[in-house]
């Protein structure tokens, strides 16, 4: 059942000679045993404003209570309330559960969710799609909102009362990796919403150059001799190369150690992500300073970059805000933001790992996720091939060109859809006590997020949502007043593998440029399909993540043409 927010009134109070105080509230509505507790050991203290013995508390709650005298709370009762209730109900009790919602065999569900969370999101979605369920988390609970009006409703929440942020840095503690800054002075935010996207046209020859230069390192196949290629391992590879031509720019981006780090400090972090949501949150500080060497990478990077720094300060010194071949990268943007800020070269790196963090992992799964459907079905080749070359010949290897890849755009958009890189998005954490426009109550401090996968594969969203139509949106754009509406980089309450709203990817534009080129890239130089001729295999869920399943090759030849 759900359940509205509750209004307590306050009737009276009254101190006596033993310093003790008696409240007297009413309440809207009659109230279940498990809220009045809660009330009573951990929230009116809040409320008042004012410290309450809790012994000696005595509430009168229509409806609760009324016919049961006061209720008495006693210290050990009233902290085991406190730990119980807060730490782990948090209020939700009135929010159905996926899995068991007891106490402390709800560590079963969350030890569940670590290996069915596809089972137990569908599970979710299908009983009370257009409401909200709830998962065990070992340290939390997470509440999965789930149909159009809700996620519309979240997407349009300011952050004061559902904080992207907060919830990011519950899911994954930014600070132990990255140290403050990320978390406290987030300019890189727009840094790539305006100043990166703004410089896809001008960035992409680079981009290209480096596809080229990377496939040929990495895939050196031969025309005549099919070549088994580890996929996500060597997308990694590739992805860290390319998007560090644009991150840090020649030659950083061709130093064997940096991309060392990029890629390896990219996965340590996803790791100990994984590990740290076992922990509760009181041990995460504890956990980190172990698990995680921040100073390491940081000063790998450090030890790495500062040369590259040092000479780029030396000429903004030398000749003020421009020069003959200035860079063009998020390097120098952030040098210069940096600088603006009065700060010293310390606070540069963890912006640039961070962008690696974001740009690497995500992408180079997705592009896997396409190069999967594309080696399962060859016969998908001929028709993106000649959308490729009839583009490329008129605009080259160009932003206009990537625009008009309206084949190689659906099925990039198509591969998000099925597979994602995650079975949740918009993650928030209430920064107030909300009710939802479903009539749920979500108390402050809970953790929430949509269900992204389950929302894909709904059939009121598409039609045969389990099948992978690669021409699914490009079919689409081709009507009056939708070409926008179905471009790989458009969000919406039915498409969120990037996000909605205010705080969907910024980083998504340079990602469906860089990873269309590079999918365009592979189509009219190489065949590719599985080794022994398999079919797509299963993705691989780690929680809440999904990957693609990496004991498969995927055999690469280079085209004849
Ligand atoms: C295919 C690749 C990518 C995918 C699937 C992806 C997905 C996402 C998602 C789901 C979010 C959270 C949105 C939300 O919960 O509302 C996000 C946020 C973010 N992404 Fe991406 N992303 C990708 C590539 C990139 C790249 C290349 C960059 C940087 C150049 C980037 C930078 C960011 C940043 C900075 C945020 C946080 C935004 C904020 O703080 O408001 N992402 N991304």
């Amino acid at each position: 059942m759900k359940k509205s927010n509750i209004v307590l009134d306050k009737k009276s109070s009254q101190s006596n000679n033993n310093d003790r105080e008696s409240l007297q509230f009413t309440s809207e509505r009659p109230l279940s045993n498990t809220e009045t507790r809660i009330l009573t050991g951990v929230r009116c203290d809040q409320t008042q404003g004012h410290r309450l013995h809790s012994q000696e508390l005595r509430l009168y709650i229509k409806g609760a209570s009324e016919d049961k005298g006061p209720i008495r709370t006693r210290p050990l009762f009233h902290s085991f309330v406190i730990i119980f209730y807060r730490w782990k109900f948090l209020g939700l009790a009135h929010i159905p559960t996926i899995g068991p919602s007891v106490p402390l065999l709800s560590y079963f569900g969350a030890y569940r969710f670590v290996h069915e969370a596809k089972d137990m999101l569908n599970e979710g979605y299908a009983k009370y799609k257009g409401g909200v369920f709830k998962i065990a988390r070992a340290d939390r609970w997470l509440v999965i909102v789930t149909g159009r009006r809700l996620i519309d409703e979240v997407r349009m929440m300011p952050e004061d009362k559902m904080s992207f942020r907060d919830a990011v840095d519950d899911f994954f503690p930014l600070r132990y990796c990255f140290g403050p800054d990320i978390r406290e002075n987030p300019f890189h935010v727009e840094l790539i919403r305006s100043q990166l996207t703004r410089q896809i046209a001008t960035m992409l020859e680079d981009v290209r150059d480096e596809i080229c230069a990377s496939f040929d390192a990495y895939i050196p196949a031969s025309t005549n001799e099919w070549l088994p290629i580890s996929t996500l391992s060597t997308f990694q590879q590739i992805v860290a190369r390319v998007s560090s031509r644009v991150f840090v720019g020649l030659p950083m981006c061709h130093d064997k150690d940096y991309i060392n780090l990029a890629v390896m400090h990219t996965r340590e972090i996803s790791r100990v992500r994984q590990a740290m949501n076992w922990l509760p949150q009181f041990m995460k500080p504890i956990a980190a300073h172990y698990m995680i060497d921040t100073k390491h990478g940081l000063s790998i990077g450090m030890k790495l970059l500062k040369p590259v720094i040092q000479e780029r300060l030396d000429q903004m010194h030398k000749y003020g805000t421009d020069w003959p071949q200035k860079p063009n990268d998020m390097l120098q943007w952030v040098i210069e933001e940096i600088t603006d800020q009065g700060k010293n070269i310390d606070h540069i790196i963890p912006y640039i790992l961070f962008f690696n963090f974001v740009a690497i992992h995500s992408s180079s799964i997705s592009f896997t996720h396409a190069l999967y459907h594309l080696a399962a079905s060859p016969e998908y080749i001929a028709p993106l091939r000649e959308e490729i070359e009839t583009v490329v010949k008129q605009d080259g290897w160009t932003k206009l060109a990537m625009q008009k890849l309206k084949k190689v755009d659906s099925f990039m958009r198509e591969s998000q859809r099925m597979n994602g890189i995650n079975a949740l998005s918009l993650s928030r954490m209430a920064k107030k006590d909300i009710t939802l426009s479903d009539g749920t109550f979500i108390p402050t401090g809970t953790v929430i997020a949509a269900a992204s996968s389950a929302t894909h594969l709904d059939s009121e969203n598409y039609t045969d949502p389990n099948v992978f139509d690669p021409w699914r949106f490009s079919s689409k754009r081709e009507e009056d007043g939708e070409n926008a509406r179905h471009q790989f980089v458009a969000t919406s309450t039915e498409y969120i593998p990037f996000g909605h709203g205010k705080h969907a990817c910024p980083g998504r534009f340079f990602a469906a440029n860089e990873l269309k080129t590079m999918l365009a890239y592979t189509i009219v130089n190489y065949d590719v399909k599985f080794e022994g001729d398999i079919p797509r295999p299963q993705n691989v869920w780690h929680g809440n993540r999904v990957v693609p399943d990496t004991s498969v090759n995927v055999l690469f030849r280079k085209r004849v043409v």
